[in-house]
């Protein structure tokens, strides 16, 4: 896909995932793979309401080739989630209310539900009846020492939809816009239920 391709579809993505309420203030970023390397949205600016001039073009390396401003502060971790899974084309970091209470409310190192028929909005997923795990990294402020920790973790345990981080948010992908928009969606819709199966049930 061409640079400027690229960033129509990340426009479109910030108005979308902005509208769900998933990118409050300045909170999130994206990013796509493209022909000559990667756009990478630039930071500090509000997702729903991106324009062309709001991006940042970087080559294969991650080294900026064109674009104003600085790139995305968690640019470092969006390039390591390309190198671990190649097919990966879009990624878009979201910070929604659930995948932040979520990811504090369990202290384990994954999200976990069985028993979801839309666990099935994600690829690869064919039945409700085996575990969905979506790992849950402690949130770093140090991007780089994170993004390792996400790939030794890959080593045993291949991140495939998506990453938590703690009281953060998400890192979703996909090997296209549309998919990586289709699993943040099913992933908020399986948080929400989780969120209000733990509101009827109680903490236990
Ligand atoms: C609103 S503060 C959030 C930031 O610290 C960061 O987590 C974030 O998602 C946006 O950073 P940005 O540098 O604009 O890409
Ligand atoms: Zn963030």
């Amino acid at each position: 896909m061409h640079n400027d391709a690229a960033k129509a579809e990340l426009i479109d993505a910030g108005r979308w995932v902005a509208d769900k309420g998933w990118v409050p203030a300045t909170g999130g970023n994206f990013s796509m793979r493209t022909q000559s390397g990667f756009v990478v949205t630039a930071s500090g600016h509000d997702k729903g309401k991106l324009d062309t001039h709001h991006f940042l073009e970087l080559d294969d390396n991650g080294n900026i080739v064109a674009g104003e401003g600085k790139p995305s502060a968690e640019t470092a971790l969006h390039l390591k989630l390309y190198a671990l899974r190649p097919s990966t084309q879009c990624i878009l970091h979201t910070h929604s209310v659930a995948a932040t209470v979520l990811s504090r409310f369990f202290q384990g190192d994954a999200f976990s539900v069985t028993g979801y028929e839309m666990q099935k909005s994600l690829s690869g997923v064919t039945t409700h009846l085996e575990p969905l795990n979506i790992a849950i990294f402690d949130n770093d402020q140090d991007i780089p020492r994170l993004a390792e920790l996400v790939a030794k973790h890959h080593e045993t345990t291949p991140i495939v939809h998506g990453v938590l981080i703690r009281g953060h948010g998400m890192y979703a992908m996909g090997d296209n816009v549309f998919e990586t928009r289709r699993h943040i969606e099913g992933l908020e819709f399986l948080f929400a239920c989780e969120l209000e199966r733990l509101k009827l049930e109680g903490i236990k």
